[in-house]
């Protein structure tokens, strides 16, 4: 919620701001302070939150100054961390070795040579080995989990400031739920990778090395012979499985991307799926989703039940083998019983690590690919760019010119082309064509949601691409077709461009656009929490909550999409009185969809034919007899009003 600002400015990540409470500002309300009898419990209860840091994060409207995400740079760029982990992981596997050494000692020296005490110190020692194992892998644990949690933590910023980088076209193509997937599922593989895998991976590997040494040491021929039974089948087992490992997670990534992408669109479109009674259908379909991602499961857990028991068996029989070759040796004392008890226990550490690496290995992959993906999203520049020598655009008197501008989302489709139309300071021009023509289009060019392919668009001499994005859209409100509202408090949502806005100042828009009524109906007034999206409120009253946030936000230049939805007369009459109140003074462009509003314009445009079919104002527009008066005529009819 805190989202909405309240005065944090920037990108609030989560906890406790560096100031205290008593410091904070700028949310709004006049603040008075902590009464006095309250200031312990606050210190106290300020005490018991979590530091996160500094609260703002610097966001950069053009780069990613993060540089390249790679497994590598998130792990060195915690060397302190990364060196006492290090430490732990080979003072653990050491540690870990140590056991059928003792065995064999106890055995020899203890028992053979019936001597208590150093079967006492053996024991002694083998139980200290293990407490210090204990000991070593909680430090592993504790330092790889607070690497790996921050390195996800800052990754996770990253990501989330990049989408907010992103311009339009992005959300377009991309699915919002395979956008979802970047953060959960693929920053997931990352940090179970970060938090553990890396520190198997020198533990098993360290492993395998040291047991081959003690193998070797305690017996050459009974090691080479062990290597030569061991290692062929099972590289052919390893080889096999990291290939149909690949294959399988690969698909199992596929598919889970594709479910959250199905269940975030039904999540979206839950209205208009009751509506058309889709619920059934769209189960079935879910379905089909989940029942891929089952398959690709089976399949990775089919592979791992032949991997894991096939290698145990290589391992079992192999020290089912060193036991009759080995016993032969002590049979003829050139082994004795202790060397052969501890080689057999040593051949079990020597299977472990392989088998575990092998998994590891998948998981590395795993986390691999991930970081492509995320590499990906954020190596992606927004298609609308902050040039580097921007300026501020200073504030502006509010003339628009658009000067032989050409447009298309595609290339191959061009939307407007060599379009030429000035807008003078404090003029109302409204948009009306067909369907589909591009009004909705010209409105985004103004507000750079995209940049013409062809011409330029200026607002007072200023070529929008030479000016910087956050100061031209602060002098540029925009209404959207369909506002959205955030879960949030009614004061959140209406300070939403002006997160500082006072109370005085946010009870002026809610005047100005003629809601006191429902802001004073609401339970908790200006606090009153509306649900997400704004699914509590009527479509009328979003219409001008809208208004009223772009009032707020005091604009030069409004640039407003007028719902399509159908409202009663009386919300109608409200709408358009809040918008007399937002255009007083102000330059705007207004996508009309009903003549109603058109015809309130100081001059009305008719776009079609990927250009400006007509001009005028609606008098001349209508005496001229064209499209325009045809759509007047029209829509007289429908509406029984007198035709001209
Ligand atoms: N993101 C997009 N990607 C590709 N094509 C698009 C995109 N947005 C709009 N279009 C296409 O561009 C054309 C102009 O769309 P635009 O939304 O500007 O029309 P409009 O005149 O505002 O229509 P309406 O009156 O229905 O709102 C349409 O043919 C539309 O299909």
């Amino acid at each position: 919620m805190s989202m909405f600002g309240g005065g944090f400015g920037g990108f609030h990540t989560g906890g406790r701001p560096a100031m205290g409470a008593a410091g904070r500002k700028g949310n709004g309300l006049p603040f008075a302070g902590i009464p006095d009898d309250l200031v312990e419990g606050v210190a106290k209860l300020e005490a018991t939150e979590p530091d996160h840091g500094d609260p703002r994060a610097a966001f950069d409207p053009v780069n990613d100054d993060g540089g390249r995400v790679s497994l590598g740079r998130l792990l060195v760029g915690r060397p302190g961390l990364l060196v006492a982990a290090a430490i732990a992981i080979l003072v653990e596997t050491l540690l870990l070795q140590a056991g059928p050494y003792l065995v064999q000692v106890g055995i020899d020296h203890g028992i053979a040579d019936r001597d208590l005490r150093v079967l006492v110190v053996a024991t002694v020692c083998f139980v200290a080995a293990v407490l210090l194992t204990g000991v070593a892998t909680a430090v592993r644990m504790r330092k790889t989990g607070v690497l790996a949690a921050s390195a996800t933590r800052d990754l996770r910023i990253r990501i989330f400031a990049h989408l907010q980088r992103m311009s339009l076209d992005y959300y377009t193509k991309e699915k919002a739920g395979v956008t979802m997937t970047r953060m959960t599922s693929d920053v997931e593989a990352l940090q179970s990778l970060l938090q553990d895998g890396f520190a198997q991976f020198l533990i098993q590997g360290l492993t395998m090395v040291v047991v081959t040494a003690v193998l070797f040491h305690y017996n050459a021929e009974l090691a080479i012979l062990t290597l030569v039974l061991v290692v062929p089948p099972l590289t052919a087992a390893s080889l096999w499985f990291r290939y149909a490992a690949d294959r399988g997670y690969n698909r199992q990534r596929d598919t889970i991307a594709a479910m959250f992408a199905d269940l975030a669109e039904s999540l979206n479109g839950t209205r208009v799926v009751t509506a058309h009674n889709r619920q059934e259908r769209n189960v079935v379909a879910h379905r089909s989703v989940v029942g891929d991602y089952r398959d690709a499961n089976d399949w990775t857990g089919r592979i791992n039940a032949i991997y894991g028991p096939g290698t145990s068996v290589i391992g079992l029989v192999a020290m089912a083998v060193m036991l009759l070759l080995g016993g032969r040796m002590v049979l003829r004392g050139t082994l004795t019983i202790g060397e052969l008890t501890a080689f057999v226990l040593y051949i079990n550490s020597f299977f472990q690590p392989v088998q575990q690496l092998v998994q590891l290995y998948t998981q590395y992959q795993q986390a691999k690919a991930a970081v492509g993906k995320i590499r990906g999203l954020l190596s992606t520049p927004p298609s609308v760019r902050e040039s580097p020598t921007a300026v501020a655009l200073p504030p502006v008197a509010g003339e628009i010119v658009f000067d032989d501008v050409s447009f298309g989302y595609l290339p191959s489709r061009p939307v407007l082309s060599h379009l030429s139309l000035r807008i003078a300071p404090g003029e109302t021009v409204a948009c009306v064509g067909p369907t589909g023509a591009g009004k909705s289009t010209l409105a985004k060019l103004v507000t750079r949601f995209y940049d013409p392919v062809d011409g330029s668009i200026r607002i007072d001499g200023h070529d929008l691409r030479d000016v910087t994005l956050s100061s031209l859209r602060t002098q540029i409100g925009v209404v959207p077709q369909e506002p959205f509202l955030f879960a949030g408090t009614l004061r959140d949502n209406l300070a939403f461009a002006r997160p500082g806005a006072s109370d005085d100042e946010v009870w002026a828009a809610v005047d100005a656009v003629g809601l006191r009524e429902l802001v004073e109906r609401a339970p908790d007034g200006l606090d009153t929490v509306l649900h997400e999206r704004g699914q509590s409120v009527s479509s009328g009253e979003r219409q001008l909550l809208a208004l009223a946030r772009a009032f707020l936000a005091e604009p030069r230049v409004v640039v407003l999409d007028e719902a399509t939805s159908n409202l009663d007369l009386r919300s109608e009459l409200r709408v358009e009185a809040a918008l007399d109140a937002l255009l007083e003074g102000r330059t705007a462009i207004l996508v009309a969809h009903r003549l109603s509003t058109a015809m309130r314009a100081d001059r009305i445009i008719v776009v079609d034919d990927h250009g400006i079919a007509e001009t005028g104002s609606h008098d001349e527009l209508v005496r001229s007899g064209g499209r325009y008066a045809a759509m007047f005529d029209q829509w007289a009819a429908s509406a029984g009003r007198p035709p001209r």
